[in-house]
């Protein structure tokens, strides 16, 4: 228990493998194409080479420096199965011996014919997504899973002490929530003193199989939460008091804050007995000594080098904040800032980058080496004087490089006045907007994309090889959205899509298509489970070259009398989404984009689409973990999503489209981004959200989800007129619209088509009944 922390670490490294190796594995075993053990195969290869990757990279394979975090879904669904933290409805997956194995792990995140899997939400203000754990009052905790002593085996075997990795206990319940069986008002965080027996449990096995650090991860801390400070604080003082006690046969205890500063959690953290405490002091400042004074011989691992965005360190700055660190705290230690699992692998597989912009970047191992000449510099100050200098020169070319700093983009955004950013009176719109599109009650839609088949993979993936022309893939994709076009119709929608075939990803495409960004080819990051994204490059001013979405709209509605929504995704999300520049305000490069999408707005109206949604399903996750921080974001992201919008007519629809968050926290904002219409996220909670709607008062067009499409699972005509005659109870009917949760483009065709069926077939029979007289 008493070895010593190694100076050079991480926080955790991507998992998915350098081509999606992990996604191949995966979803070949859901598809019955592979077996578990060639599944575990797999998965044991991704490890085995992320430690000698990690080892080559400069962190010591045998002092704990390489983080074991692995998961095959989620990090937080690992820890939930580790102890058998799971609700009565999952009750029957345990096998006889009493454990969670790998088909229970996988129905818990996919859900099955009979139920829903488990919720997912974002991850703090990232792109990924964690399962929600779900816990009752009677939650019968145990150790039930336990593929953390067997990394760690199988890692000694090859020659790695790696460090073992667990969500940390008040931030795993702090994420859970209350399962279906508990009372109301049950917080989990009240099961505590329940829970903290098996993680010493577990501790002692560690121990026990020679492990002699553990990382507990407790990002939760850094965000203020619904319960009170003074209640997380005690909490915190609890669970460490019995972790961390010395009597305990117990590895020694690294505790995690990723993704902020950890306030006045910081001191009580520093007083207690763990061995190693990291902070973020990329996002979060320097503490004070005084809010370190507490720690003693426990090392402070400071996260210095940013591992949620992908620009070299300015190596000057990161140092001067060890020499600071070292000047108070008795041991010290270089880390990321969070896990890299937010960043691609790594910079050298984009070759056909240019140059200039990728000698400015830096991926997970190109960060584990910046790590690794940060902690030369500890003790040994002018030891990396050389590095200091390249960095510096870094930034330089940065500042000066062509497109980086655009006159006439800085002077269209600089002349805004507060009328662009305002629509006329919703009354007025509403009755154009009657007028114009002569919808029935309880409207039906979709949110934008159809499932995108591997056929049309497979031509993008032609064209991109160039054995496909332009004009052979344009054919191939007006192909698809002819077949969409007629399916909805079929089905009898009322507001139609064009299915999105053309686009690999609702913001890569705009990126593509936008001068300011560049697009990786290999750049994978995590999203959740086995879908992933890469992210897009946002390194100058962004400008409109030409009409991006115009043609593809155009065609659809040549198609169909019906209404065609034209589909854009919104500048917040279009940021939130890609790696961003760090050297303009957020909220000008916000404005910027949203010019361009103003633009193809006018462009859509022009071309006679009288519906426009503008999607912004990461309006939530770029909101500041603070509550003193958020009303900033929120003036800013609003502002930039109504920029983009203002200038439709009054006949003309704006619908925006929101998901995977709770919505209750920004509601107002969502009534601020002033759209007509608003589908959100709801069937996976079974339409919670709304109450918040009803209790705000919400007076514009609302889609609650009713058709969870996280799953492959088709959900019932019944089922769907039930969460429908729940909606109607909350929200005005006049209100409503029917759609499903978000886009369909992770789904197949055949569940697809079946479940869409039963919604409009539900939407027909309760409209029926608003029709019957009151009896
Ligand atoms: N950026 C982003 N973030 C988001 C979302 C989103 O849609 N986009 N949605 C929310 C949930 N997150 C999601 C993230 C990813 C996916 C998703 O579907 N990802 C796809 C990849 C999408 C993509 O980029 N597709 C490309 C590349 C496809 C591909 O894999 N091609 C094959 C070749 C195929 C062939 O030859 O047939 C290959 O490269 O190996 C394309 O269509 O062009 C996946 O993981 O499978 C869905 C939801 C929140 N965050
Ligand atoms: C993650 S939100 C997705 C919205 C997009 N229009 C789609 O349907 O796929
Ligand atoms: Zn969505």
């Amino acid at each position: 228990m008493s070895s010593t922390f190694p100076t050079a670490t991480i926080v955790g490294y991507p998992r998915i493998g350098p081509r999606r190796e992990l996604k191949k594995a995966v979803e070949s075993y859901w598809a019955g194409r592979t077996s578990a053990a060639e599944l575990e195969t797999a998965a044991a290869e991704l490890r085995a080479s992320s430690y000698a990757r990690l080892t080559k990279l400069g962190l010591e394979a045998g002092n704990y420096s390489i983080p074991a975090s692995f998961s095959l879904y989620d990090q937080v669904l690992d820890t939930a199965v580790t102890f058998g933290a799971v609700s009565d409805r999952f009750k029957d997956l345990y096998d006889a011996d009493g454990s969670l194995g790998l088909d229970a792990y996988f129905t818990l995140a996919r859900g099955d014919s009979e139920r829903q899997p488990l919720e997912m939400t974002k991850w703090f203000d990232t792109n990924y997504h964690y399962l929600v754990p779900e816990i009752g009052p009677d939650t019968a905790f145990s150790l039930a899973n336990d593929w953390i002593l067997r990394d760690v085996r199988e890692a000694a075997e090859a020659g790695y002490t790696v460090r073992p990795t667990l969500i940390g206990p008040v931030t795993f319940l702090l994420l859970s929530k209350a399962a279906d069986e508990a009372p109301a008002g049950f917080n989990p965080l009240s099961r505590l003193d329940d829970l903290l027996p098996l993680y010493l449990e577990l501790l002692g096995k560690l121990a026990e199989a020679g492990v002699e650090w553990v990382q507990l991860e407790e990002p939760a801390l850094v965000a203020d939460q619904a319960v009170p400070e003074s209640e997380v604080a005690a909490a915190v003082e609890r669970a460490y008091a019995v972790l961390a006690a010395e009597a305990q046969n117990r590895p020694a205890i690294l505790v995690t804050s990723q993704y902020g500063s950890l306030g006045s959690l910081l001191p009580v953290l520093a007083g207690t007995a763990i061995d190693a405490l990291h902070i973020d002091v990329f996002k979060g400042s320097v503490p004070a000594a005084s809010e370190l004074a507490r720690l003693g011989e426990t090392t402070l691992v400071a996260g210095v080098v940013d591992g949620h965005n992908i620009w070299k360190a300015d190596l000057g700055v990161a140092a001067q904040k060890l020499t600071l660190l070292e000047g108070t705290v008795k041991n010290l230690a270089v880390s990321t800032s969070t896990s890299l699992q937010h960043v691609p692998l790594d910079v050298e597989d984009e070759q056909q980058l240019d140059a200039q912009l990728r000698s400015w970047l830096a991926f997970a191992d190109q960060k584990v080496v910046e790590v690794v000449t940060l902690a030369r510099a500890i003790g040994n100050p002018g030891a990396i004087d050389a590095d200091i200098a390249a960095a510096a020169e870094v930034l330089a070319s940065r500042a000066g490089a062509p497109g980086v700093n655009r006159a006439e983009v800085r002077a269209r955004t600089s002349a805004l006045s507060p009328s662009d950013f305002t629509r006329g009176d919703y009354a007025v719109r509403l009755a154009a907007q009657e007028e114009a599109l002569k919808l029935p009650a309880l409207p039906t839609t979709t949110i934008g994309s159809f499932p995108q088949t591997s056929e049309v993979r497979s031509a993008r993936a032609r064209a991109n090889r160039g054995d496909l022309t332009a004009e052979q893939y344009r054919q191939l994709m007006q192909d698809e959205i002819r077949r969409v076009i007629d399916l909805q119709e079929e089905l009898g929608f009322d507001v139609l899509v064009h299915g999105e075939p053309e686009r690999n990803d609702m913001v890569q495409y705009f990126a593509e298509n936008l001068d300011g960004f560049d697009v990786t080819v290999h750049g994978w990051v995590q999203s959740y489970g086995s879908r992933c994204t890469r992210p897009s490059i946002l390194w100058g001013d962004v400008s409109r070259p030409e009409p991006i979405t115009v043609p593809w709209t155009q065609f659809a509605q040549s198609l169909t009398d019906k209404p065609v929504k034209g589909m854009l995704t919104g500048p917040v999300t279009i940021l939130a989404w890609s790696f961003v520049r760090d050297d303009l305000p957020l909220g000008e490069t916000a404005n910027q984009v949203a010019l361009a999408l103003r633009d193809e707005v006018t462009d859509l109206e022009a071309a006679g689409i009288r519906v426009i949604q503008v999607d912004e399903p990461a309006l939530r996750e770029l909101l500041p973990l603070r509550r003193e921080d958020q009303a900033e974001y929120l003036e800013w992201s609003v502002n930039s999503f109504k920029l983009s919008t203002a200038s439709a007519a009054p006949a003309t629809q704006v619908h925006t489209h929101l998901c995977y968050s709770e919505f209750g926290a920004i509601i107002d904002a969502i009534d601020g981004l002033d759209a007509d219409v608003t589908s959100i996220e709801a069937a996976r909670s079974r339409m919670e959200v709304v109450h918040d709607l009803e209790a705000h008062g919400f007076r514009r067009g609302v889609g609650p989800g009713v058709y969870d499409i996280h799953s492959p699972r088709v959900p019932g005509q019944d089922e769907v007129a039930e969460l429908l005659e729940k909606a109607v109870q909350h929200v005005p009917a006049r209100q409503l619209w029917v759609n499903p949760d978000c886009g369909l483009k992770t789904r197949g065709y055949t569940e697809t088509e079946e479940s869409l069926r039963n919604l409009v077939n539900a939407t027909v029979s309760v409209r029926s009944q608003l029709e019957a007289p009151v009896s």
